[in-house]
């Protein structure tokens, strides 16, 4: 997002919205907002077509009351029942299928057929032309703003409407002031209904657009706070991993001990630590150039990775030295399992370029003793590894579990 943007400003460009039909310029955005609708729409329709129709056959009593059981009634009467059957129809179809509700066709039919029901009103009942006028002027309201539909097909509506009351008023009187006064009445309605919805139609899409702007940027916070979880969760991996071998490194095996150590004093398990330096490895950066001593430094630490217990801890902590944890592991056992390592590092040379490069080993292996820091513990095997290279490398050397401690 750049500086210059706030986060929640609403993308309020006039030529998102069209001024007068009040709907998105971009169909699949106005496809959209239409479809987030439907939920308030439907109900707000299909409950007007009911009323429409309940109001249809309603009137028929006056009508009865009025005319007396006239052809002029039955016409009406027939017309009245067709028409709210097909309200009620219109009413089901929308349930069925919802898609109808939201393209507004289907409204704006009934409508025309509705208007046409008062302007034939007015050649059959001229006794109730004011009432009539009165009626359409409702409707000119109910179409705009009761039922939900898209001004830009309410409108031709509206105006069918006005047209047809006004020349229907113009057939049926000579009376000049109720033509005029017919026209105006008629008109207003319409009008006002048309600057009202459009102006509903335009503040309900900004709102759409405001509300999916406050989603995607909750979406991308999300998304962000996930990132970053991720880039955490890497960057401390990091800070407890070697880069070169991906062994854990010393601060790893620091946090691993002391968790260790306080559990074997606390149950009485012993604890054994291991330090293992390669033999010459001098040699090997110098024959095969320092990216051929990396090559087999993550050799070695392959090695580990195969050899050691899932409990064990193998941490690189030094440019060729290495350490091993091992919870629950005795001397001698510790001893035992160092010595398979080193057979299997021996025997298991690293390539560098076409070349098998083997390396070998000297550990110097010691049991933890209680109250021990880690420093300690490990001088103490380093001095036993230390013992080994003098004693000829390649080898295992235990530090016997009476020995003096190590000066830390
Ligand atoms: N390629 C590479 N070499 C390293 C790295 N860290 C340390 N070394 C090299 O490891 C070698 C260690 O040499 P020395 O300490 O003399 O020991 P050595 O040759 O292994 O001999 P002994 O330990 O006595 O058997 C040096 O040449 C260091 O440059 C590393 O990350 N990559």
């Amino acid at each position: 997002m750049s500086e210059s943007t706030p986060a929640f400003a609403v993308d309020q460009s006039p030529d998102r919205i069209w001024p007068l039909r009040g709907e998105f310029v971009e169909p699949a955005l106005e496809q959209d907002f239409r479809a987030s609708t439907l939920s308030r729409v439907l109900p707000q329709q299909r409950a007007g077509l009911v009323l429409w129709a309940a109001l249809m056959v309603v009137f028929a009593v006056p009508d009865y009351l009025a005319l007396g059981a006239v052809p002029n009634f039955w016409i009406l009467a027939a017309y009245r029942g067709v028409f709210a059957l097909l309200l009620l129809g219109a009413a089901e179809a929308f349930k069925r299928r919802p898609n109808l509700a939201l393209q507004g066709y289907v409204l704006v039919g009934l409508a025309l057929l509705g208007y046409s029901f008062f302007f034939l009103l007015y050649g059959l009942r001229p006794d109730i032309r004011a009432f009539n006028t009165g009626a359409i002027m409702v409707i000119q309201v109910m179409l705009f703003l009761f039922v939900p539909v898209r001004v830009a097909m309410a409108a031709p509506v509206a105006l069918f409407g006005a047209i047809g009351a006004t020349l229907s008023v113009w057939a049926t009187t000579a009376d000049a002031s109720v033509k005029v006064g017919t026209a105006f009445l008629v008109a207003l309605p319409a009008v006002l209904g048309y600057a009202a919805a459009l102006r509903q139609q335009k503040t309900e899409r900004l709102e759409f657009l405001l509300r999916r702007q406050l989603l995607d940027a909750n979406r991308e916070l999300k998304d962000e706070v996930v990132r970053r979880v991720a880039l955490q969760g890497e960057l401390e991996r990091q800070a407890f991993t070697d880069l070169l071998t991906g062994l854990p490194n010393r601060r790893a095996l620091a946090e691993r001990f002391a968790t260790e150590s306080a559990r074997a004093q606390r149950r009485s398990e012993p604890l054994s630590l291991a330090m293992f330096d390669l033999d010459h490895f001098k040699r090997v950066n110098d024959t095969h150039g320092h990216a051929g001593g990396d090559a087999v430094l993550r050799g070695v630490g392959e090695v580990c990775a195969r050899s050691f217990r899932g409990a064990d801890m193998a941490a690189r902590v030094g440019g060729e030295e290495f350490a091993v944890l091992l919870p629950d592991v005795d001397l001698q056992r510790a001893g035992t399992v160092l010595q398979r390592f080193n057979d299997l590092l021996a025997a298991t040379p690293a390539m560098v370029g076409d070349q098998a490069v083997a390396v070998t080993a000297t550990a110097g292996v010691a049991q933890h003793q209680p109250g021990e820091d880690l420093n300690a513990l490990m001088a103490r095997a380093d001095a036993a590894m230390y013992a080994g290279k003098q004693a000829g490398r390649n080898r295992v050397v235990l530090v016997p579990a009476d020995a003096a401690p190590a000066p830390s």
